[in-house]
């Protein structure tokens, strides 16, 4: 297997006879380094980030920081932040370039919103399709004066004195509540943020740690936050991704005769979906070496199975809206009609992950159907692949989980833009290759 870097055309391996074997630690988590660099920029002295993700998004974040000011130095996976404290980011020379992040771009406009200065925010093709107004149009309830060209990036941000609210999120996603909470440090007064359904936590478990003031309430969809914490720097070793453990997971499941371990995987709960959903399905995934301090994480043991159909609805999506894609390929071998509802967020992704989903996989012979917030699919019919052209649709997970699906064919596929799989994964192959 070679590095897929300079290709885009990268030809893919199938037909595996003995399983995919071995231990693998995988790369850092992408919500948690992100996260740990924009608190480590707004707090008060040294940040330590360990096990950094040093993917593409992750590294238009620490860029971002850096043109704002923030001294930030990075030496492999670790990274050194001297914090500049909530009111000590300057405005950038030049325009921050998101490149394909949504994290990175919903985050900061919450962040910047309320900062003394101007800034202008550009993204790659796909990141500039994705809905800002969702962000843009809550932070202006707080007074922040942010436009959005047709509703997309690019955008202006103007920074504003805040006022403190109580919102209710319209839509399930921690993107959306983390910029409120973000803006919400900076208001005057205390602010309440209710979520439409529990979304990934680690902003408030994150900024906790760092000393601000951010309660949940026992509903897990209320968080107060209170303004103008003093907020510390800290050491912080990011846990191994799920998101990027769940291709392995899902690759061990399939292939027959595998058994593989994934150490320090992330298990908060809020992003254990594909590990609730595969035990339902019949798959045989055991945990070891659990810690609960902080970020939950776990090894995982991951043995191939034969599995049942599942059905999915709306209030399960949010953990395991990354993996929903994987979740459609274990349905393509599980023995029986599965069906995933309430899905609809998959639509404005990097592309449109239903579509593209449906597109790939008929390409492969697999029996789905889309429907407007999911699909259906008949993992009992056996696969035939009708084009072994492959496409990742510039998306990183869609190009990662149909290399994981050409693992179960015996033609030989290739996969036309697998460089975007450098966005959140750039190992992968690599890493791929040490478990065949
Ligand atoms: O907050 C985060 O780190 C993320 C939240 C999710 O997006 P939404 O908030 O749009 O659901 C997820 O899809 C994305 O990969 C990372
Ligand atoms: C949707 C994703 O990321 P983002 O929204 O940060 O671009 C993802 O990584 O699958």
């Amino acid at each position: 297997m070679v590095n897929i870097k300079s290709q885009t055309n990268q030809a893919l391996q199938g037909n595996l006879q003995g399983g995919l074997h071995g231990e693998l630690a995988v790369p850092g988590d992408k919500s948690i380094s992100h996260r740990g660099i924009m608190f480590g920029a707004i707090s008060q002295g040294t940040t330590i980030l360990r096990h950094f993700l040093t993917a593409e998004d992750c590294l238009s974040t620490l860029k971002a920081f850096q043109q704002l000011g923030v001294p930030i130095e990075r030496d492999g996976e670790t990274v050194t932040i001297k914090g500049v404290g909530l009111h000590g980011l300057k405005q950038p020379a030049d325009a921050l370039d998101m490149g394909n992040s949504g994290t990175t771009t919903r985050l900061i406009m919450g962040l910047l919103a309320g900062q003394k200065f101007q800034t202008k925010l550009v993204g790659d093709a796909s990141l500039s399709k994705r809905p800002m107004k969702r962000v843009s149009d809550p932070l202006g309830e707080m007074g922040a004066d942010i436009r959005v060209t047709d509703g997309h990036l690019p955008a202006m941000i103007n920074g504003k004195s805040l006022h403190a609210v109580d919102y209710h999120l319209k839509v399930a996603s921690a993107q959306v509540k983390s910029a409120l909470i973000l803006a919400a440090l900076q208001a005057d007064g205390t602010s309440t943020i209710v979520e439409k359904q529990p979304t990934r936590n680690h902003t408030e478990i994150m900024l906790k740690a760092f000393g601000a003031k951010v309660e949940t309430e026992a509903d897990d969809v209320t968080i107060t936050v209170h303004p103008n914490p003093t907020m510390t720097g800290l050491t912080l070793n990011v846990p191994g991704d799920m998101s990027s453990a769940a291709f392995f997971i899902t690759a061990a499941s399939l292939v027959p005769h595998s058994k593989v371990k994934l150490t320090n995987v992330g298990m908060n709960e809020t992003r254990t979906g594909l590990y609730d959903i595969l035990k339902r399905m019949g798959g045989q995934i055991t945990l070891s070496h659990e810690n609960h301090s902080g970020e939950p994480t776990a090894d995982l043991t991951v043995e191939s199975a034969d599995l049942k159909p599942v059905e999915i609805g709306a209030d399960e999506i949010p953990a395991v809206i990354d993996e929903l894609p994987l979740v459609a390929l274990l349905a393509a071998k599980a023995n029986g009609v599965s069906k995933v509802t309430g899905a609809g967020e998959l639509r404005v992704k990097e592309t449109d992950r239903i579509a593209a989903i449906v597109d790939e996989f008929t390409k492969l012979g697999i029996a789905i159907k889309d429907l407007p917030d999911g699909f259906i699919i008949d993992g009992s019919q056996p696969w035939h692949v009708t084009d072994s052209h492959l496409d990742s649709h510039g998306d990183h997970r869609i190009g990662m989980v149909l290399a994981v699906a050409a693992l179960l064919v015996k033609e030989p596929l290739t996969l036309k833009g697998a460089d975007s799989i450098n966005i959140s994964y750039p190992q992968f192959f690599d890493d791929l290759a040490t478990l065949i």
